[in-house]
C-alpha cells in the first residue's frame, strides 16, 4: 500500500543545542531545519537548506521517521524543537505538532512571514523574520498579516529583525511601529555567512560585535526602550559552524 502521509522536506535534524537567537535564545532545543525557500536573502546563513544546489543532501521524510529523529536526539525527554529552514512554512508540518504535543514537546518556528498556514495555530512560539533592504528581498505586508491572522490565540508571535545599516534600522522602526503589541528582538548580521555550504569559512566576530555596539548605541539614543538587541549566540560560540 503506498504511503499518502504527508512527508517533509529535511535538510538536518540537529541537537539539542542552545537556541542562539531571539526570545527563547539559551533554551536547549532540537532542530528541524527544512529545505527550500521561496526567498534567497544576499546574506542568508544558511543556504545549505535554500539553494538548489544542495538539493541532492535534501531527503523527503515521513512524519513519522521526523519525529523518531527528535525522539532519539531527545532521549525521549520533551525538549523546545525549533521548525526552520530554508522556509518551514512551505512544509506540512500540522501532524508533526500534533504528535509531539501529545508527548508534551513544544515548537517554535522561525519564517520570513511569506507564506501563512492553518497549522501556525498550534505553535507555542511564532517568530516573525520580515526581511530589511539589505537582503534584497520585498516584504509582502498583506502575507505578513496573514501570518498573524493565522496564529490566533495560542502562539507567542515576536518579531526578530536582522540589522546591518541604517536602512535596515528605519526598516525594524517602521515593522515595530505596524505591530505595536509584538515584542521587538534585533540582531547584528552576521556579514561572513558560509558559502556555497562552506562551514569552515572565518566569521568576523569584531565586525560583528562592532555591528552590535552600534546597534546598542542607535536604540538607545532612539529611546527604543521596548527593543532587545541580542547577538547570534551560536555564532559567537561555534562560528559557521553547521548543525550547532
Ligand atoms: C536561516 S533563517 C530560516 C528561517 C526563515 N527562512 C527566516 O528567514 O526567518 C533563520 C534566521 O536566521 C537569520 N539570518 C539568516 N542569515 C543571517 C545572517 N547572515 N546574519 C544574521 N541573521 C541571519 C534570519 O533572518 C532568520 O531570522
Ligand atoms: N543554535 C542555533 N540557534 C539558532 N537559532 C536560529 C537558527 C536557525 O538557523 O534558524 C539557529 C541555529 O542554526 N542554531
Ligand atoms: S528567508 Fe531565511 S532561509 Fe530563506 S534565504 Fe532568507 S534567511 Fe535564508
Ligand atoms: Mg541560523
Amino acid at each position: 500500500m503506498t504511503d499518502t502521509r504527508p512527508a517533509i522536506r529535511v535538510s538536518e535534524i540537529f541537537g539539542p543545542t542552545i537556541q542562539g537567537e531571539g526570545v527563547l535564545i539559551g533554551l536547549p532545543t532540537v532542530f528541524i531545519r527544512t529545505g527550500g525557500c521561496d526567498y534567497r536573502c544576499s546574506w542568508c546563513d544558511s543556504l545549505h537548506a535554500v539553494d538548489n544546489q544542495f538539493r541532492h543532501e535534501w531527503k523527503m521524510m515521513p512524519v513519522d521517521a521526523v519525529w523518531q529523529s527528535v525522539v532519539a536526539l531527545s532521549g525521549a525527554r520533551p525538549v523546545m524543537v525549533s521548525l526552520s529552514g530554508g522556509n518551514p512554512a512551505i512544509q506540512p508540518f500540522g501532524g508533526l505538532i500534533e504528535r509531539g504535543h501529545a508527548e508534551g514537546y513544544r515548537f517554535a518556528l522561525e519564517t520570513q512571514a511569506s507564506v501563512a498556514k492553518d497549522w501556525f495555530a498550534e505553535l507555542d512560539v511564532l517568530v516573525l523574520s520580515p526581511k530589511p533592504p539589505s537582503s534584497e528581498m520585498r516584504t509582502d505586508w498583506v502575507a505578513f498579516e496573514a501570518c498573524i491572522e493565522a496564529a490566533r490565540e495560542k502562539p507567542q508571535v515576536v518579531l526578530k529583525l536582522v540589522i546591518f545599516d541604517e536602512s535596515d534600522y528605519a526598516f525594524a522602526k517602521d515593522a515595530a511601529a505596524r505591530f505595536p503589541s509584538l515584542p521587538v528582538y534585533l540582531q547584528p548580521g552576521n556579514h561572513t555567512p558560509p558559502r556555497r555550504g562552506e562551514e569552515d569559512a572565518a566569521v568576523d566576530l569584531a565586525g560583528i560585535m562592532r555591528r552590535m555596539e552600534w546597534l546598542i548605541e542607535k536604540v538607545t539614543q532612539d529611546r527604543w526602550f521596548e527593543a532587545r538587541v541580542l547577538p547570534q549566540l551560536h555564532v559567537l560560540l561555534w562560528g559557521n559552524k553547521r548543525a550547532v
